[in-house]
């Protein structure tokens, strides 16, 4: 086990009741300073996945050890609550909090803190409850982040974001992992994993998940495979700095020619 792992997965195989089984005989180790993504179709197991590496799902067969605390962020909440943002925020401080007591000073600096990092704090008074999709989402990951986790684990983070949020949070999350955080994510997005994840976790099947550096794992070959579509990926330049990009063929014609912008391509 190396000495950097935070959460570390030996050989954890899941299936509900007798049913099929999600994945099988699974090792792996997440360590300081890595950003794992979780990718796939539909119904392979991500979640199924990031909810035993949080604690809240037991595997049917294998161990996980956690080395820190591992803060976790749902996809959303089956029942939202009619806090505020703020005191929803404050949850994530019960494990700082003794018995019968009140979140302290402390707590509520964090809490407002947390807020700050995801760029919400002006929310902070609004009924949790009474957000949109994706503004709750941004607090769920805000109440993760008041945990003070040493391991963050986050299913589908930036499902609801628009735009400027999904780069928000990818840009928090690479500096937290930059400052020794240990982060897995699922995502609908090969993008996103290109752009922050070390490593990429890719569900094939429950006896075929691929696990090996993002940029070598995520290609054209393997995504087409995996999504039973042809998908292209590659550079390109927006304002002069490389981002990367993810192409799918939709099977349909792009009726308007506006393809006047070079692609590089990154899997020549
Ligand atoms: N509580 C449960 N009881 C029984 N089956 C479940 C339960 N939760 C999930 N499943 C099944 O396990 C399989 C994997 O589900 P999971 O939610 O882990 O997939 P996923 O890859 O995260 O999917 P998606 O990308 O659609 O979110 C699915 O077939 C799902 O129906």
């Amino acid at each position: 086990m190396n000495e950097r792992a935070l959460l570390v997965a030996e050989g954890i195989s899941h299936r509900y009741g007798r049913g099929k089984w999600i994945f099988q005989d699974l090792s792996l180790e997440l360590r300081a300073g890595e950003i794992l993504a979780v990718l796939g179709p539909n119904a392979r197991g991500k979640t199924t996945l990031v909810k035993c590496a949080a604690g809240l799902q037991r595997p049917s067969v294998g161990v996980i050890t956690r080395r820190a605390h591992v803060g976790y962020v749902p996809q959303s909440l089956a029942a939202p609550s009619s806090l505020p943002v703020l005191d929803m925020v404050l949850t994530g401080r019960t494990r700082f909090i003794r018995p019968y007591r009140s979140p302290g000073r402390r707590d509520r600096i964090a809490a407002f803190e947390a807020l700050q990092r995801i760029g919400i704090e002006a929310i902070a008074e609004q009924e949790f409850r009474a957000l949109s999709g994706g503004q709750r989402q941004l607090v769920l990951i805000a109440r993760a982040l008041a945990t003070e986790c040493g391991a963050l684990v986050l299913d589908e983070p930036a499902s609801a974001l628009d735009l400027r949020n999904q780069a928000v949070v990818l840009r928090v999350l690479r500096a937290l992992a930059d400052n020794g955080m240990a982060i897995a994510m699922t995502t609908h997005h090969p993008e996103h994993a290109l752009r922050i994840a070390d490593s990429t976790l890719l569900f094939a099947g429950s006896r075929d998940i691929r696990h090996g550096p993002t940029d070598e794992l995520l290609t054209d070959e393997s995504l087409t495979e995996l999504y039973d579509l042809p998908v292209a990926t590659g550079t390109i330049l927006v304002r002069g700095r490389a981002q990367p990009v993810v192409a799918p063929d939709f099977g349909m014609k792009y009726g308007r020619s506006r393809c006047t912008t070079h692609l590089e391509r990154s899997n020549p």
